[in-house]
């Protein structure tokens, strides 16, 4: 069977499961998947089609929209532009909102002992990158190594680097494309999709990623979930397209079955 036509087999079982009355939630990563990567992430929107999916899931009776990303909450609503009574996840699972015509947070992540942490971490990784190309990105709780065209010389050592600190300040740290992260919680994109299924009440799971982080979602779905890797890089996925295009035809797909 090819790969197209297991991914066809798969949406369809999701849409059948919707027939029969179960909710389905659809949660996606943000960058990589439904916005081509670039270099300033600031600048970062999902693809037309890829949004134009997302407003069509959203109608569908019996699905549940969420994007789960590494961005912070407010960063991720901002860039995201997603369809009313989408479920926001930013931080990797440490940040919960929604958006409803504006950003519904949840409650602050961190206390004075972990922002003193986060703090001291942005300032020393700062100045590992003095002299440097690369850039810090402090978000709510998490700083950013980010090297994304910086020279390989330089890369190698400021990963290094950043990984040690990660280690001396007991921090959760995460190498992801040309990043690296730095948490003060011990959260991840699993904690949040389970807590998002039980949320929802979801049956059914459909979960797409791009990164080494997304693949901690991954490993929790089962049975009757459908796990998707965008873009290349080992995966437990058993599914995979080639980038945020590809993505985009799949959620068109989705919604071509379901009927919205
Ligand atoms: O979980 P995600 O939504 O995939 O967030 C992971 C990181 O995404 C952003 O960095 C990535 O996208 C940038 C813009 O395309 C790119 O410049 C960078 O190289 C990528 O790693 C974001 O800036 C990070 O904070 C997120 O953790």
């Amino acid at each position: 069977m090819s790969d197209t036509t297991a991914l066809e087999g798969a949406l369809a079982g999701l849409s059948n499961a919707v027939r029969a009355g179960r909710t389905l939630l659809v949660a996606l990563d943000f960058d990589g998947v439904l916005a081509p990567l670039v270099d300033v992430p600031s600048r970062s929107r999902a693809t037309p089609e890829g949004a134009a999916a997302l407003r069509r899931l959203s109608g569908a009776d019996g699905v549940r929209l969420a994007l789960i990303s590494g961005r912070g909450l407010a960063d991720l609503a901002a860039v995201a532009e997603v369809p009313d009574g989408t479920l926001l996840v930013g931080s990797h699972g440490a940040e919960v909102g929604a958006w409803d015509g504006g950003l519904r947070p949840g409650d602050p992540a961190l206390d004075d002992e972990q922002s003193s942490l986060l703090a001291r971490a942005a300032d020393e990784l700062s100045r590992l990158v003095e002299g440097t190309t690369a850039r810090i990105e402090v978000k709510p709780t998490t700083v950013v190594l980010h090297t994304r065209g910086v020279p390989t010389q330089d890369t190698d050592r400021l990963v290094d680097a950043a990984l040690a600190l990660g280690e001396r300040l007991d921090l959760d740290t995460m190498a992801g494309r040309d990043i690296v992260e730095l948490s003060v919680l011990r959260v991840t994109k699993g904690d949040a999709l389970r807590e998002l299924r039980s949320g929802t009440g979801a049956g059914p799971v459909l979960f797409a990623g791009d990164d080494v982080t997304d693949e901690r979602a991954m490993a929790v779905l089962g049975p009757g979930d459908v796990a998707i890797r965008v873009g290349d890089g080992e995966s437990v996925a058993p599914y995979r397209v080639a980038d945020p295009e590809a993505m985009a035809r799949t959620l068109h797909r989705l919604a071509d079955l379901l009927g919205s």
